[in-house]
């Protein structure tokens, strides 16, 4: 049995707070700083690895990280969950999005049924579904092929999905297994809608609506958007729509849908890619294979995760390092920086995985927690965002610990030599380069053009944004996300904080509103 104690009440944290601080900026200088760099990296599944060389820590803290990871149990608490223990007690929910792309524990029975059998049954009915398309099995009514998938959904039920296809897109193109153009609409904004279906061809496209719960107002607003569309059309809607939801969802039994993959309540939104919520898109869009092959990183990683050795483990290192930064440090955001086109959305999806995940101020039994909890996180794709916020992050007053992910590779394979070298040797110099300036600085008598430095990052070293790879990115900061709220002594896996303001919505939608909520609707002409 695992015990579950706020990190306060943990004695090896009271001892990281006396480690002495490290100096990032001397031990990241000359040979020292070179050692630290070959030294502090930890494979990661599919060729990846995590290097933290230059994070604000040395064998003092390091040490104390795994006494604080031994201490709070964060190996037994992983298995717990794995196994199917309770672990979402704001909701009563077991926790099993691993369990889509793996069997790390025991077998896990609920309601009745093996869950891994459930999810694997529901990846071979999408697999077999995505064929019959792609074969020209299943059609419009004119027995037509379809040539476009577009998914409607919001939050987890769309940021994931979106972030994959869009990381994959280009490589599929390359490799041969691209099979459909995906396409998203998530926003309430009727603009969102409009302008995805003036850009297709609604006869030939089909729509996958993702709902959870399949009671989420805008995905609903949107579904009824698109289905005036095809009605208009001269369209059966029924015939162009299929349905992703969990069995409970009024969403499920509706003949409104060509078929309906399910997913259940052990999926949070945010943690859905790898279940029928991503599975559906992606495998449309470039074929069952590629979307098994994503699940293979992710499950390669998961048992990485699994790993009781601290310092061999990846996401449980950067777990602790960003504890440290957040709760003895005192840093207040992180941002994830991928030196990858590819990865333009990863960190819109992070934003929800992360901040719907540890924005907590109350511990899992509902009590309020002395310590800040989850940081702000934010992200662009490098070099874009070094012409953008770098130099906040570089001279500003705040320290914004970073979190670089870089390939050797780019997807397309296509590059041009300027000036004595390719654009994808200009994307990686600009990554290492940014590293070393956040890490050591430069002294400046002009403290205008002063540089501190000790601005700690670590990156995430791959060859290529494949299926692969990116299964094994994703299950990272899943899980480093799901270790720092153990440390947190936070329940992760629920979203209270979503629901007031729907709450507030539908008072306005109903004319039900007093005081500033009514001033703002009438300003808002509603
Ligand atoms: O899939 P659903 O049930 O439509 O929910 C969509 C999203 O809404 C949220 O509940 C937040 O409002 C997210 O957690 C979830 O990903």
């Amino acid at each position: 049995m695992v015990t579950w104690n706020n990190l306060d009440k943990l004695a090896s944290f009271e001892e990281l707070k006396k480690v002495e601080r490290v100096n990032l900026a001397e031990v990241m200088s000359g040979e020292n700083g070179a050692e630290r760099v070959k030294s502090y990296s930890v494979p990661m599944a599919e060729g990846l690895a995590y290097n933290y060389a230059a994070k604000q820590v040395n064998e003092d803290v390091l040490a104390t990280l795994v006494k604080l990871a031994e201490e709070a149990q964060l190996s037994e608490k992983f298995e717990e969950l794995y196994n199917g223990a309770v672990i979402n007690t704001g909701e009563n929910r077991l926790v099993l999005h691993q369990l889509t792309r793996g069997q790390l524990g025991n077998t896990v029975t609920a309601d009745g049924v093996d869950k891994r059998a459930f999810y694997v049954e529901q990846q071979n009915r999408i697999a077999e579904f995505a064929n019959k398309v792609h074969a020209g099995e299943i059609t419009n009514a004119a027995g037509e092929k379809f040539t476009t998938v577009v998914q409607i959904g919001i939050g987890g039920s769309d940021l994931g999905p979106r972030a994959m296809y869009l990381a994959l897109e280009n490589w599929a193109k390359k490799n041969g297994c691209f099979k459909m153009e995906a396409k998203f609409i998530s926003n309430v904004d009727p603009d969102d809608a409009a302008a995805v279906l003036n850009s297709i061809d609604v006869a030939h496209s089909i729509f996958v609506l993702v709902s959870k719960s399949g009671t989420t107002l805008e995905t609903l607003t949107n579904e009824s958007f698109v289905k005036d569309a095809l009605k208009n059309a001269g369209l059966d809607a029924s015939k162009h729509m299929i349905a992703v939801t969990s069995e409970t969802s009024p969403l499920a039994k509706s003949d409104d849908y060509l078929a309906a993959f399910f997913m259940d309540d052990y999926i949070g939104g945010r943690y859905s890619s790898t279940s029928a919520v991503g599975g559906a898109v992606l495998s449309l869009a470039f074929g069952p294979e590629v979307f098994a092959a994503f699940l293979e990183g992710a499950a390669a990683e998961d048992k990485l995760s699994a790993n009781k050795d601290v310092l061999q483990n990846p996401e449980m290192l950067d777990a602790l390092i960003g504890v440290y930064e957040r709760n003895v440090l005192g840093y207040p955001s992180t941002a994830v920086l991928p030196y990858s086109q590819a990865l333009n959305r990863f960190p819109a999806h992070l934003q929800q995985v992360d901040m719907e995940s540890n924005g907590k101020s109350v511990n899992r039994f509902g009590e309020p927690v002395n310590y800040p909890t989850g940081p702000v996180l934010f992200g662009e794709p490098g070099t874009n965002g070094q012409h953008s916020f770098y130099q906040l992050l570089h001279q500003g007053t705040d320290i914004v610990p970073l979190q670089f992910v870089g390939f050797r590779n780019n997807q397309m394979e296509t590059d041009v030599d300027i000036q004595g070298s390719t654009s994808q040797q200009k994307l990686c110099a600009n990554v290492a380069a940014q590293i070393v300036a956040f890490a050591c600085g430069k002294a400046d008598e002009n403290k205008n053009k002063n540089f501190e430095g000790g601005r700690p990052s670590s990156i995430i070293i791959g060859d290529q944004v494949n299926p692969k790879t990116l299964g094994a990115l994703l299950a990272h900061f899943e899980n480093k996300i799901m270790f720092q709220g153990f440390l947190w002594n936070v329940n992760s896996f629920d979203q209270e904080g979503v629901q007031l303001g729907k709450v507030l919505a539908k008072r306005v939608l109903a004319h039900e509103t007093d005081g500033a909520l009514k001033v703002f609707s009438d300003l808002l002409n509603i």
